[in-house]
């Protein structure tokens, strides 16, 4: 019987997301084995500097590609929201699995609510995206860089000065840990989450067929349509993380998929905002970009990728 391999990031919500696959996979009597490997990246060994600044998106993916290219694994798990716009030569996400919550969870000390927060604040997150937003609603809070794994941020909410922490309500959910540490669930017409938040993209050799079959049964296509719109965004505006953008697609009672791109200034004074209704996600990603940009986004990125390299 063949093994194939998973591999993944060593953090534990990585492992979790990787071990669902692995279960998933093996729940359908298929003549394989299931195993798991851990593998280190950069994105989890520089964990004292804001993500942005180490090379952004690709970061947590390289390391895992060649290990996919040497064949010492045969698939990758990874949460869609840390894929770059366009996969490396070589590489395909063959599929898009199911989506959990995509919305940014609030956690705060002694569940204040996020208006209730007193005056200036300090609200921990290390997203732009999240930044931008809550700046938009609160100017007066003090937003401070935070980093770190689940569990890190999460013990230094409860240790260190912050008052509240914002993390994506995707990770709690797949680590298994219960709604009741979230004060709030903040509404993607608030604060647009993140492009592929909630989801998660395996990714294979390009044209590995055996395993492209195999991986055919965990894809979810409605969300897969989703996704690639708001993937279509992220690439048009050369998006990564190291820019304020946010992107969230849902389908429509006519199958239709609606689309909200989003653009903000890093200090959260101009939030734009483009919503979609149609057909062709890969078009309507682009179309919102084009518009976005003309409406100004464009300024708007220069100026956050200037200020992310003077720092
Ligand atoms: N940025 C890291 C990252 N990548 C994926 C998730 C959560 C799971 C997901 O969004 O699917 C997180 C943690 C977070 O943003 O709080």
């Amino acid at each position: 019987m063949r093994t194939i391999t998973l591999g993944t990031r060593k953090s534990n919500l990585a492992l979790k997301q990787t071990e669902w696959v692995q279960q998933e996979l093996e729940k359908l009597d298929l003549p394989y084995r299931f195993e798991v490997k851990k593998i280190s990246t950069k994105g989890d060994r520089v964990l004292d500097r804001t993500l942005s600044k180490v090379g952004g998106k690709g970061l947590f993916v390289k390391e895992i590609e060649q290990a996919l290219a040497d064949g010492e694994i045969d698939i990758a798990v990874h949460s869609m929201k840390d894929l770059p716009g366009e996969m490396a030569e070589g590489f395909e996400v063959g599929a898009v699995t199911n989506r959990v919550d995509p919305r940014d969870a609030y956690i705060a000390n002694d569940h204040v609510k996020f208006h209730n927060l007193p005056l200036g604040a300090v609200v921990g997150t290390s997203s732009l995206r999240r930044t931008s937003q809550i700046k938009a609603e609160r100017p007066d809070l003090n937003v401070q860089w935070i980093r770190g794994n689940i569990e890190t941020r999460l013990r230094k909410l409860r240790e260190e000065s912050f008052d509240a922490i914002i993390l994506a309500a995707a990770g709690l959910e797949r680590m298994g840990w219960s709604d009741e540490i979230v004060t709030e669930f903040l509404e993607p017409n608030m604060c647009v989450p993140a492009v592929g938040q909630g989801a998660l993209g395996i990714e294979c050799r390009s044209g590995d067929e055996d395993i492209l079959k195999i991986i055919q049964h965990l894809h979810d296509e409605p969300v897969a349509v989703c996704v690639a719109a708001e993937r279509a965004f992220l690439k048009a505006v050369e998006g990564g993380c190291a820019v304020p953008i946010g992107g969230y697609a849902t389908l429509n009672k006519q199958g239709n998929v609606q689309l909200t791109a989003m653009i903000g200034s890093t200090d959260g004074r101009k939030i734009l905002k483009e919503k979609l209704t149609g057909d062709n996600p890969e078009e309507m990603g682009r179309k919102a970009a084009h518009a976005l940009l003309g409406r100004g986004g464009k300024e708007i990125l220069e100026q956050a990728r200037e200020e992310m390299g003077e720092e």
